[in-house]
């Protein structure tokens, strides 16, 4: 019996009637137009209520309640398949595919993603997260389709939706999607792209002629219109046949702003009102009746529509702390110190006044990458490239050869998709672009899709490329300084999403000497190789783990020496070998995975013949995924935190384990 005093996992439950009576997909589809309106009202409201106690991208669901009621009204969802491109846009679609039970544990530990996930939902058919995947994986199923339908007519006329925004469909891989769908043979014709285009000011303007126009392009009349023409075409000798497909093409280009989709491949149809939701249901019934695809709709929405604060707001609340459902104030806690990327982004700025040649990139983050102030600084050497990590290293490559000094601000997991640029680009080339890797480490609510897991490994395997990670905010203004004054080839720093200890930071970087860590803190004058002299080389923001293991080490009679490498590559051969000869055991930790900077390290320990003589343990997050939660926490469930770090110490010294010590 469920305990009565526990709160209910929904509690506006009675305060909307028509949602109440939704708990799967199917049961929209008896629904009338009218009660769909109704719904998606009472939906609207009900995401802006759940959000409010989770937090999480609010702006980017708001804009899309109805497209969200439409399309499971009018398609036969999961077996049609709806792919969110990103999926920070689908709340609305989990609380109506049975999740509006658990909306309320949103990207808190245990409970739903923020993005799509396979294994959450038969209703995700794929996880999201990095954008402008959709159309490739919906291509990837629609011909999937046709082809099991040989065997399973079960998958015969089913159709693949994916729904991408104005900003995703800016990245190349989405081109790449759509130039091989026009060619990609039977089952693409079931594909349909929705490009949902939420920035109001390039969108051609909505209203009765465009619905007309839109509902004449996707309504049978006009698709037998131009199957007629197409048959009488198809009679006239081929040049005259070509030149009037084009005229075709680019008419009905000409009315609707389509020419490039239709280049492209794909029948274009739109641009049409993304809220107005019994215009979508005729479209949607048209489209998902027709054979005529691969089809892009492209519908107008408005990013936080239906929220005034939303609305109102210059970033649409694209991603809010909990907030007040009534006033729609957040509530964010005490500013506290400043954030790793504000200190970079203040030295970018203090060093770029003097320094022409430093130019700044962003993919679409200048916001979360701090380099909105570079741009309100420097406007003419600042550039936001769009959700285009490939272009924006190699960019950043060609300015390079002409004697700029860029920095490419990605954030580490999202730096994964513009590996071959780094490599072959930039590495191979020796050429100086600094990577300002944000969000390096583990991220919190965002969880493994955002984790900036993998960049010392995929990084530190280049040969001479430069990685430095700071393990505060004073030493990240120092390795900014440095890599501003470094021409030696590609250089990158890591840092964490996240503030600062706090620490008093003076006015400018000083440049580190490439490649030399520093000691800490000494161990006890009594230890040594055979008397139980531990060491712990850090890497990055753990240290301050290390220094908290230290002092548990200490009071155990174990007094460690702790020391910062500061540089994943090069490293400090010297100061490993002194730690490698003078202790019994070696610890080394980072915020990154295996493959990493203890790959670097035992590769060094065993080609100089060290391994053998001390007791190397190496610190890394757990070759699987951490799921999303706080990063603390994520740090302790990846057995990162001071404890672990005690307890491999005495573990490898053979000290039994017990309660108090490691308490
Ligand atoms: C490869 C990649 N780069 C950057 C991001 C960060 N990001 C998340 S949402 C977003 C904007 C998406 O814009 P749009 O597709 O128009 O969706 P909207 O939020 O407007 O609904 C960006 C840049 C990402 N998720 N994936
Ligand atoms: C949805 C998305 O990918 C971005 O909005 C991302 O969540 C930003 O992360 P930060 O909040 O760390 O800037
Ligand atoms: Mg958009």
């Amino acid at each position: 019996m469920a305990d009565q005093n526990a709160p209910s996992p929904i509690p506006t439950l009675g305060r909307f009637p028509a949602l109440d009576r939704v708990r799967v997909p199917a049961d929209l589809r008896n629904l009338s137009v009218e009660q769909l309106k109704q719904l998606a009202d009472e939906l609207r409201a009900e995401t802006v209520d759940a959000v409010s106690t989770t937090g999480g991208h609010l702006g980017a669901s708001l804009g899309v309640v109805e497209l969200t009621v439409a399309l499971h009204a009018v398609f036969d969802t999961p077996d049609d398949r709806v792919i969110w491109d990103v999926g920070h846009q689908a709340y609305p679609h989990k609380i109506l595919t049975g999740r509006r039970d658990r909306i309320r544990t949103l990207r808190q530990p245990g409970g739903l993603s923020g993005f799509t996930r396979r294994a959450e939902s038969p209703y995700d058919p794929f996880g999201a997260a990095h954008s402008s995947t959709s159309i490739s994986a919906g291509l990837g199923m629609a011909v999937a389709h046709h082809l099991r339908a040989e065997d399973d007519p079960s998958y015969r006329e089913r159709n693949v939706i994916a729904v991408i925004g104005d900003g995703s469909i800016s990245a190349g891989m989405a081109y790449e999607a759509m130039n091989n769908a026009a060619v990609a043979g039977p089952g693409a014709e079931r594909l349909i792209v929705i490009l949902n285009d939420n920035e109001m000011s390039i969108a051609p303007p909505v209203g009765a002629m465009s619905n007309y126009l839109s509902r004449l392009m996707s309504s049978r009349k006009f698709m037998e219109l131009r199957e007629l023409a197409g048959k009488f075409v198809k009679k006239l000798p081929a040049p005259m046949e070509r030149t009037a497909r084009k005229a075709d093409e680019y008419a009905r280009g000409m009315i609707t702003g389509g020419t490039l989709f239709e280049e492209l491949g794909f029948y274009y149809v739109g641009p049409v009102d993304g809220h107005d939701l019994p215009q979508l249901v005729n479209i949607l019934r048209n489209l998902r009746d027709t054979d005529k695809g691969p089809i892009l709709l492209h519908v107008i929405t408005e990013k936080g529509h239906g929220y005034r604060p939303a609305e109102n707001a210059g970033d649409k609340y694209h991603a809010v702390a909990k907030f007040n459902v009534i006033t729609g104030e957040q509530k964010k806690g005490p500013a506290g110190p400043p954030s790793y990327t504000s200190v970079f982004a203040r030295e970018l700025v203090r060093r770029a006044q003097t320094d022409h040649r430093l130019t700044a990139i962003t993919a679409a983050m200048p916001s979360g990458t701090g380099l909105d102030a570079f741009a309100k600084n420097y406007p003419d050497r600042f550039f936001d490239v769009g959700i285009a990590e490939q272009h924006a290293v190699t960019f950043a490559a060609g300015m390079a050869t002409e004697g700029l000094r860029p920095f490419c601000a990605i954030y580490s997991t999202f730096l994964q998709r513009a590996y071959d640029q780094v490599m072959h680009d930039v590495v191979l080339q020796n050429l100086p672009v600094r990577f300002a890797i944000d969000r390096a480490g583990l991220v919190g609510a965002d969880g493994a899709t955002h984790a900036g897991s993998f960049d010392i490994a995929y990084l530190g395997c280049l040969p001479g490329m430069t990685i430095m990670a700071p393990s505060d905010e004073l030493e990240l203004l120092h390795m900014t300084a440095t890599a501003i004054e470094f021409d030696e080839g590609p250089i990158a720093l890591r840092y964490p999403r996240g503030n600062g200890l706090g620490l008093d930071l003076p006015a400018e970087g000083q440049v580190l000497e490439i490649g030399k860590g520093r000691i800490i803190r000494e161990m006890g004058r009594q230890f040594g190789a055979e008397t139980g002299g531990i060491a712990i080389l850090s890497l990055g923001p753990r240290l301050g783990a290390c220094l908290k293991a230290a002092d548990m080490l200490a009071a155990q009679g174990l007094p460690p020496t702790v020391a910062d490498a500061r540089f994943a590559k090069p490293i400090d051969t010297a100061l490993l070998e002194n730690l490698a000869r003078n202790h019994a055991v070696l610890i080394t930790i980072e915020e990154g995975s295996e493959g990493g900077f203890a790959t670097q390290v035992c590769h060094h320990l065993a080609c100089t013949g060290l391994l053998d003589q001390v007791r190397f343990r190496p610190m890394t997050l757990p070759d699987r995924f951490i799921d999303h939660n706080t990063q603390d926490a994520q740090y302790d469930e990846a057995g990162l935190s001071a404890p672990h770090i005690v307890a491999t110490a005495l573990n490898a010294l053979g000290v039994r384990l017990t309660e108090e010590r490691t308490a």
